[in-house]
């Protein structure tokens, strides 16, 4: 009876802080870990200045620093959101990336799962990440499995990529013929490269701006080859994936478009994450009938526009899979969420460069 009821969908709730310090998202999900049955509401709580500071004066530090008050803003934030949902039974809880080094100290996501767990008196799985690292993997990206999942729930027959334009950008390349995302050949995916995060730090110290709002500045400059250029010598272009970023590992960058007039420096910026992603695209095993983009970067037109220049497929939002580009993080790690309590692989050699698959995250029960 155990294992019949095991199988069961069940409604799960993701939240995921990314690494642009934004807000954090959440959404509903009916899923048994391996097909997604429904999608369900969804909600987003912005930080405020004052805490996005707190976070940002977090970045790059360890377990051990003195972070309380950094933990005490994503605890608050997530705690305010998930409450509005008490619909599910299970929390999948990310939290937010400080900083990520696999092949060195690890990979750190600041918010106590338990303590969440308390507060919401609810299961929450957390802790993702970890477990992949620890056996030798990249730790990240992990929406791959999902992307899997939404390839099968679009009735994609053949390979289709999904691009997540966060503060970084992740590809990730399905194979929805195969029997399951841990089958070998069945998904590739990486970070591509910067996205959003340095051009929204652009804006933000040259004119106080939160982002490239619809690329609007971009959109008034030319793209600087010779900055261009010297991005792209990045010996990370160049290494094989699976591979992946912590966010601020191209700041650099900014460096690059440090003598560039306002507009010239964030159609250069927004070259660089596109040509990024260009790049990624060799990568992958075969060219996808679709390129579905997600995340903030696809509201980006000037973007949007240098992808499909540079591309042969057709770059698309996951809107037109009938999918949510604002939520698709979201609902992965509500997907994982399950995937957790069932034991099921949540990475693979193909997505974070594991050496088999595993199924990592804690679950803090209450
Ligand atoms: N209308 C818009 N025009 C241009 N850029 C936009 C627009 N809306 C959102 N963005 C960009 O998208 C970013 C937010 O994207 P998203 O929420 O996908 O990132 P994230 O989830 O925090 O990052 P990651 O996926 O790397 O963890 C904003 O910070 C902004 O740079
Ligand atoms: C370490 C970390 O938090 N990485 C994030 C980040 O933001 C985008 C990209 O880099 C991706 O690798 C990952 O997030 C998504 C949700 C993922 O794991 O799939």
């Amino acid at each position: 009876m155990k294992g019949k009821l095991n199988k069961a969908p069940v409604w799960a709730l993701g939240a995921m802080s990314g690494t642009s310090l934004d807000g954090v998202d959440a959404a509903l999900l009916e899923t048994d870990g391996q097909q997604i049955f429904a999608f369900g509401d969804s909600g987003y709580r912005a930080y405020t200045d004052a805490e996005r500071q707190v976070l940002r004066a977090a970045l790059g530090r360890w377990p051990g620093d003195n972070l309380s008050a950094a933990q005490q803003v994503v605890e608050t934030a997530h705690t305010e959101l998930l409450a509005r949902f008490p619909q599910a039974g299970i929390v999948g809880f990310h939290g937010q990336t400080v900083a990520h080094e696999p092949r060195g100290r690890g990979t750190h996501q600041l918010g106590d799962g338990a303590a969440l767990a308390e507060a919401l008196g609810r299961d929450v799985v957390w802790d993702f990440r970890s477990a992949d690292v620890a056996l030798g993997g990249q730790g990240a990206p992990l929406a791959p499995f999902f992307h899997f999942a939404c390839a099968r729930w679009m009735g994609a027959t053949e390979p289709v990529a999904f691009l997540n334009l966060g503060g970084v950008g992740n590809l990730t390349w399905v194979d929805p013929r195969k029997s399951g995302p841990e089958e070998a050949g069945a998904l590739l995916a990486f970070d591509t490269g910067p996205a959003n995060a340095p051009l929204n730090d652009l804006v933000a110290e040259r004119l106080g701006l939160e982002c490239d709002r619809d690329g609007a500045l971009a959109a008034r400059g030319n793209v600087v080859d010779g900055a261009l250029e010297l991005f792209l010598e990045d010996a990370y272009f160049r290494h094989i994936p699976p591979k992946s970023l912590d966010r601020d590992d191209f700041a650099l960058m900014l460096d690059l478009v440090r003598e560039l007039g306002d507009a010239d420096a964030a159609a250069t910026m927004t070259a660089m994450a596109a040509t990024a992603v260009m790049l990624g695209m060799e990568h992958c095993p075969t060219v996808p009938a679709r390129l579905l983009v997600t995340g903030g970067g696809r509201k980006n037109p000037v973007m949007m526009a240098m992808l499909q220049a540079g591309l042969d497929c057709a770059v698309e939002p996951v809107e037109a899979a009938g999918l949510d580009g604002d939520m698709l993080e979201a609902q992965a790690f509500a997907y994982l969420a399950v995937r957790v309590t069932r034991r099921l692989p949540t990475s693979a050699p193909g997505t974070t460069g594991v050496a088999a698959p595993v199924s990592g995250g804690q679950i803090a029960r209450v």
